[in-house]
């Protein structure tokens, strides 16, 4: 099929090149030059595990581009453009989700379906589909679950595949089949709703997972007071198939383009619906995560005192996860920003997000290596579970710095080895 992807960002770009890699034509659009210029080269604009294999194994089916105009020939054309927080509100800014579908209008017409990936509130893809089906056109919601870090084989084989259509619009659904024909053939559930269960179904599901992941940083704030430990706690409720293991690990808490954004988003549309109560627990969930961050400041003037000016912190880790250059709402980088802020000589380091994090809090003092960010510190931090920061050997440590006290912002390091080799260690929500 030739298809279209309007929006190249960490979204997009990988959708562009899985389409292609599922055998489809693809072009991909996006405003900023710089961005079509690297995948037009086939560079990956932004780190994502698979995504620079794909770009080069394209096989003449991939191209990029900002003229928005060659997307005429394309079938179907996704919409994968930012949702970010407004300014000054927790609502989704949707400028460039209107912005993109304006720019698509004059290039579209029967025949042609518009499919929204982006994050949307409740109501858009109805608002939408009047100014598409205008032309001819149609409109479909398939909202997107990728996780960064697994972004390419997220897209290439979901674990559920979600279209929003018109009522009855069984072409819109045919035609998204044919565009997933591969994930389908291998048993990849699907559901066909309307938009509105669609784009719900999109924005509850990261509601719940930031839910989970503030409940057991709940319990970390209980543990912290009895003596219990958080981590062992996850393991016992775990095991209960009706919770689960996974997304109950204890921490910073979550970050990213995603979860923070957008739990705010939804509760503000709950608002705007009249239905805000039903929400309210979301602004607890939003207050649990941002209180960790401030624990691990806490954690600091513990082992420092609360003079910090000149004193100097190593920080490992400063995108929002582990396999990610995003720096987006990172808890880490926050961290980092708000010691700097207080006058501590941060010494930060991160497998790929030195860039990333340099653009957005330049006054960190950046390090390409965990050994050259902890030389010299008084305490040493990890803020994101990379895997080199997790098989740090402490008694190696020991030799590259004199600090002894560590802060496992992600309850990722052996406890009892740090405290072998000497150090005071720190958990979230551990004794
Ligand atoms: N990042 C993820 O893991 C992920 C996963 C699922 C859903 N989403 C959702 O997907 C959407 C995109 O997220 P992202 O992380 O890729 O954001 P992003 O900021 O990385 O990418 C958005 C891209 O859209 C481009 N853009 C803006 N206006 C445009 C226009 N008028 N025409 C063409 N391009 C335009 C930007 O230049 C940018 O490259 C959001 O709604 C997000 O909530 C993201
Ligand atoms: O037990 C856990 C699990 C995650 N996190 C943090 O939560 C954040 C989000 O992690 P994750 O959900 O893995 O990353 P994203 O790539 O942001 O993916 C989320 O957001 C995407 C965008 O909407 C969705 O598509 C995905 O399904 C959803 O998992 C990160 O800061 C993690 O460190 C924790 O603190 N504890």
């Amino acid at each position: 099929m030739r298809i279209s992807v309007i929006g190249c960002g960490y979204l997009g770009a990988v959708h562009a090149a899985c389409m292609a890699e599922l055998g489809h034509d693809v072009i991909g659009v996006d405003v900023d030059q710089a961005k079509i210029d690297a995948l037009s080269e086939g560079r990956a604009p932004f780190f994502e595990p698979g995504l620079p294999e794909l770009l080069k194994a394209e096989h003449g089916r991939l191209r990029f581009t900002t003229d928005i105009s060659e997307v005429s020939h394309a079938r179907v054309h996704f919409v994968a453009v930012g949702t970010p927080q407004l300014e000054g509100s927790n609502a989704a800014d949707m400028r460039f989700v209107d912005a993109s579908i304006d720019a698509l209008l004059p290039h579209i017409g029967p025949g042609h379906l518009v499919v929204g990936k982006s994050t949307v509130p409740v109501g858009t893809a109805a608002r939408l589909a009047e100014k598409v089906e205008a032309t001819g056109a149609e409109l479909a919601w398939n909202p997107e679950f990728l996780r960064e870090g697994f972004a390419v084989s997220d897209t290439l084989t979901p674990d559920r595949l979600v279209y929003g259509v018109r009522r009855g619009d069984d072409r819109a659904s045919d035609v998204l089949d044919e565009v997933y024909r591969r994930p389908l053939s291998t048993g990849t559930p699907r559901i066909i709703t309307d938009y509105a269960t669609a784009e719900l179904v999109k924005v509850s599901a990261n509601a719940f997972l930031a839910t989970k992941i503030s409940f057991i940083n709940a319990m970390a704030e209980i543990a912290e007071v009895t003596g219990a430990d958080v981590t062992t706690l996850a393991d016992a409720i775990g095991h209960d198939a009706r919770i689960g293991r996974r997304f109950l690990n204890a921490g910073v808490g979550f970050g990213g383009g995603c979860l923070p954004k957008d739990i705010r988003a939804f509760q503000a549309r709950a608002e705007e619906l009249g239905v805000g109560h039903a929400l309210a627990f979301l602004d607890d969930v939003d207050q649990v995560n941002l209180r960790r961050r401030q624990r691990v400041l806490d954690l600091i003037t513990d082992a420092l005192g609360t003079e910090l000016a000149g004193r100097t912190v190593a920080v490992l880790g400063v995108t929002f996860k582990p396999d990610s250059d995003d720096v987006r709402d990172s808890p880490a980088l926050d961290i980092a920003a708000r010691l700097a802020l207080r006058g501590v000589r941060v010494k930060a380091t991160d497998p790929e997000g030195i860039e990333t994090a340099r653009a957005k809090v330049p006054s960190l003092d950046y390090h390409p290596s965990a050994r050259d960010a902890v030389a010299g510190a008084e305490v040493v931090t990890v803020l994101t579970e990379w895997r080199e920061f997790r098989e740090l050997d402490p008694r190696e440590v020991s030799t590259w710095t004199d600090a002894r006290t560590i802060i496992d912002g992600r309850n990722c390091l052996d406890a009892g080895a740090w405290r072998a080799a000497g150090w005071t260690y720190h958990g979230l929500g551990r004794p």
